[in-house]
């Protein structure tokens, strides 16, 4: 099939301290996020100038999917639309109607299956069409967390990381993975039910097990991080920093930390590893390495061109998991019934 564009669809940052407090109202409009959470994101955001480097980490891949396009001889025009930001999807794609452009691939920043991770990107896609009056076809790309170009990726940045530890450490340093956390009730609920749901921690747990293989680790562990929710919902755990400490009562000296559930070094990488957890590991006196993010890796931009590809060339998909293949979806249609709904708007069955 032939596509006049690809839309490059991302979360959004702000880009100044004016920015943060409305930036924050999108994302959480409705979602029960309390205000003292709220107040405290506010100052993590504030500690960097009030701007998120998520829109720079974007526009620095948009760059090189250009250029790795340009080098297969695709002519593919790149849009770029966020989520909870400028240049947010709606005014995207009305610029893209007005360009002429009909049918697009989608290209969302997340490997992951789960409603934040993927479902809620189709929600992005149904209010980008309601805002043209759906004079735009838009299909999304499908989820990646299984791909070799992206486990090699992730697998070079935590061999590089090992590589900073003092030699005499290296041996004992534990692996840690961590994805951003969601509501328990979320991760369950999203999935074919016959899969039994939790489809975004068993991409996540799959793809810790598929680097750690490459990189020839066999202990390591999956941990969470960014947990926003009130005290009293259950959400995944544990958090990183709390397993900083539980490594330490076990005697582990030094971590590498791989941040496995994200494209680039977005502000949750930044504060809560890079400060929070790296500040408990050094308080009890641990060596703390952070293992870099895919999304500047080479890798990563010919990784959007091939699955572009298995849309527009006879491209099979290349996959490493026994885990399906999900989330390609036609104008923010779910790919599968009840897959990936958020909890609260599931039919009941
Ligand atoms: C699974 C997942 C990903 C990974 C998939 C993907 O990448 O899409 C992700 C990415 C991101 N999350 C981001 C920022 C925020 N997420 C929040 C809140 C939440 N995230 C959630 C989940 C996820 N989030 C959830 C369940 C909530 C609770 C509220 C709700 O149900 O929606 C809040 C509110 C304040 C707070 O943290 O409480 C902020 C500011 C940024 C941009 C950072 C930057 O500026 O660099 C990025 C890339
Ligand atoms: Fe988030």
């Amino acid at each position: 099939m032939s596509f006049d564009a690809l839309l490059f669809l991302s979360f959004g940052g702000p880009e100044g301290p004016e920015d943060v407090r409305p930036f924050l109202e999108n994302v959480t409009r409705g979602r029960g996020v309390p205000p003292e959470r709220l107040d405290e994101v506010a100052q993590h955001y504030l500690h960097f100038g009030g701007v998120s480097p998520i829109n720079r980490l974007n526009l620095a891949i948009i760059d090189a999917v250009r250029a790795e396009l340009a080098r297969q001889g695709m002519d593919l025009p790149v849009y770029f639309g966020n989520r909870n930001w400028h240049p947010m999807v709606e005014d995207t794609a009305a610029k893209m109607v007005a360009d002429g452009i009909r049918t697009a691939l989608v290209f969302p920043t997340s490997a992951y299956g789960g409603y934040s991770a993927c479902r809620q990107y189709d929600e992005d896609i149904l209010r980008a069409r309601a805002a043209v009056d759906e004079a735009l076809d838009l299909v999304k790309l499908r989820q990646f967390f299984d791909h070799p170009l992206f486990v090699d990726a992730v697998a070079d940045a935590v061999r590089a990381a090992y590589a900073e530890l003092p030699a005499d450490q290296r041996d004992q340093a534990r692996l840690v993975f961590t994805a951003h956390s969601v509501p328990n009730s979320a991760d369950e609920a999203a999935g074919p039910p016959e899969e039994g749901g939790q489809r975004y921690s068993r991409q996540i747990a799959e793809a810790a097990r598929l680097v750690a293989e490459a990189v020839g680790v066999p202990a390591y562990d999956v941990v969470w991080q960014s947990r926003s929710g009130p005290p009293h919902i259950p959400w995944l755990a544990p958090d990183i920093v709390d397993h900083v400490a539980t490594l330490h009562a076990n005697g582990v000296q030094a971590l590498v930390v791989s941040p496995i559930g994200f494209v680039s070094d977005h502000l949750e990488v930044i504060w809560d590893l890079d400060a929070e957890a790296k500040d408990r590991a050094t308080e009890l006196g641990m060596t703390f390495t952070r293992a870099a993010t895919p999304g500047p890796d080479p890798r990563f931009a010919q990784l959007i061109v091939e699955l572009i590809r298995e849309h527009t060339h006879p491209t099979p998909p290349r996959k490493l998991s026994p885990l399906p293949t999900a989330g390609c979806t036609r104008n923010g249609l779910p790919c599968t019934p009840l897959c990936c709904e958020p909890p609260t708007r599931r039919r009941p069955t």
